[in-house]
C-alpha cells in the first residue's frame, strides 16, 4: 500500500469552515501535537492508529487503511494514539497525550482509571431547570482545566423556560474562560451553535447528569437517531443505557464524539491545579491577605472577606471554593496514603522474599 506521508504531518489544526480536504488520519483527530512525536522512520515502520473503542477483549483501532482489534493494555484508553507495531502488537508505542480525563473508581478500591484521552473540547451540559447547579458546573470545569481540555457550558431545554437569561448570567459568572451556549437540544440548534468546536477532526465529549440531553445532542450532531459510525456495534445503537463500553463516534463529515457512560460518578482527585485555575480570582485575593495561612473567616486583614463586604465577591463562591478544595484534598490524600501503604507493603514483601531467598541458600 502506498501512503501519502505528507498527510501524517499536518501543518496545524485546520481552520473551521475551510474547504481543504483533510486526510483520513486528520479525520480521526491527528494533530501536529502527535506528528511532532515521531520520525519519518517511525512512520514507515509503525503507522499511527487511534483507539476508538475499548472493550474487554481489546482495543479497536482505526488508522489510514487500518481497522482492527488489538490486545487490551492498561496504559491505553479510548482516544489514545498508538504507533502500531504490526509484528509485535503489544510493543506499539503510546503517543504522549494532549489531554487526559481520569477518575477514581467507585467503590472501596478507588484506583485511578483512565477515562478518555485527547479530547479537545468538553461540553458541560446542564438544563435550564432543577438540574442547574453552579457547584456541579464548577466541578466539571476544574476537572477539564486539570485534564487540559477546553470546557464549554451548554444549557439545554431553553425552550422550557420563558427566559433563560438568568441561567446564562449565573453560568457566565463561573469563569471568564468558559463560553456559555443555550439551546434546545432537539432540532437544528446544536449543529449551528456548536459548530465552532465540532469541526472535522476535533474530538468532543458531553459531560453532565442523566437526562440533561447528552444523547440528544450527540444525535443532533450526527444528524440521525442512531449515530452512524465505524466504531459502533449493533447493541449500542439500540440502547444507550446498555453499554459500558467507551467509544468514539465518527460523525460523518464532522467531529469525533466520545461516548462514555462512566462520566457520572466523577470524583475530584488530583485536580488541585484545575481548581486553582478556576478560582484564580480567589487565589489572587488570598495573596493579599495579611496572614499567609489566612482561612478567610474572621482574620484581620483578610482580603477575601473585604471583597465580600464590598460586594465584589459572592460569599457563596467562597463557600463552593472551600468545599471543592476540601473534597479534592480528601480524595487526593487518601490516594497518597494508599500509595505509601502500597509501597511499604511492596518493600515488606521484597524483604521477606529476600530473607527467604537467603535462608534457602543457607539451607542448601
Ligand atoms: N424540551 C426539551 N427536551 C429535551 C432537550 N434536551 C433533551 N430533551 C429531552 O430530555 C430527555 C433526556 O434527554 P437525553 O438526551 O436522553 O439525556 P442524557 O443526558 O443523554 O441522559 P442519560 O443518557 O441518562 O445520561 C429526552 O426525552 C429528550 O428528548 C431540550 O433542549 N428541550
Ligand atoms: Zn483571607
Amino acid at each position: 500500500m502506498t501512503r501519502n506521508y505528507s498527510d501524517f504531518f499536518p501543518s496545524g489544526p485546520k481552520s473551521g469552515g475551510s474547504d481543504q480536504p483533510i486526510s483520513s488520519l486528520q479525520k480521526l483527530g491527528w494533530q501536529s501535537h502527535f506528528a511532532q512525536q515521531l520520525s519519518a522512520d517511525d512512520l514507515i515502520r509503525t503507522p499511527p492508529v487511534r483507539v476508538v473503542e475499548v472493550h474487554r477483549n481489546g482495543l479497536h483501532v482505526l488508522g489510514d487503511g487500518t481497522d482492527q482489534t488489538i490486545p487490551p493494555r492498561s496504559d491505553a484508553t479510548v482516544g489514545d494514539w498508538l504507533l502500531l507495531d504490526e509484528v509485535h502488537l503489544a510493543s506499539s508505542r503510546l503517543l504522549e497525550r494532549k489531554s487526559l480525563l481520569k477518575r477514581r473508581a467507585p467503590g472501596t478500591d478507588r484506583q485511578i482509571q483512565l477515562i478518555a484521552a485527547n479530547i479537545d473540547t468538553a461540553f458541560i451540559v446542564s438544563s435550564c431547570n432543577q438540574d442547574f447547579n453552579i457547584a456541579r458546573l464548577e466541578r466539571y470545569i476544574a476537572l477539564c482545566f486539570e485534564a487540559e481540555i477546553e470546557p464549554v457550558i451548554v444549557l439545554t431545554k431553553s425552550d422550557l423556560v420563558t427566559d433563560p437569561a438568568d441561567f446564562v448570567r449565573q453560568a457566565e459568572r463561573v469563569s471568564d474562560l468558559v463560553p456559555v451556549v443555550t439551546l434546545d437540544a432537539r432540532g437544528d440548534e446544536p449543529v449551528a451553535k456548536l459548530a465552532d468546536w465540532c469541526r472535522a477532526g476535533r474530538t468532543v465529549a458531553f459531560l453532565g447528569s442523566s437526562g440533561v440531553g447528552k444523547s440528544t445532542l450527540t444525535n443532533a450532531l450526527s444528524g440521525s437517531d442512531a449515530i452512524e459510525t465505524r466504531a459502533i456495534r449493533e447493541d449500542d445503537a439500540k440502547g444507550r443505557h446498555t453499554t459500558t463500553r467507551r467509544q468514539l463516534h465518527l460523525v460523518p463529515g464532522g467531529c469525533l464524539v466520545l461516548d462514555t457512560p462512566g462520566m457520572r460518578e466523577l470524583q475530584l482527585a488530583d485536580v488541585a491545579a484545575g481548581i486553582d485555575e478556576l478560582f484564580s480570582d480567589l487565589n489572587e485575593l488570598a495573596a493579599s491577605c495579611r496572614f499567609r495561612d489566612c482561612l478567610h473567616q474572621t482574620e484581620p486583614g483578610c482580603a477575601v472577606q473585604a471583597a465580600i463586604l464590598q460586594g465584589q465577591l459572592d460569599a457563596s463562591r467562597l463557600q463552593r471554593w472551600r468545599k471543592l478544595k476540601s473534597e479534592e484534598a480528601f480524595n487526593s490524600s487518601s490516594l497518597a496514603e494508599r500509595r505509601s501503604k502500597d509501597k511499604t507493603f511492596g518493600k515488606m514483601v521484597r524483604r521477606i522474599m529476600k530473607d527467604k531467598g537467603a535462608r534457602n541458600w543457607g539451607d542448601s
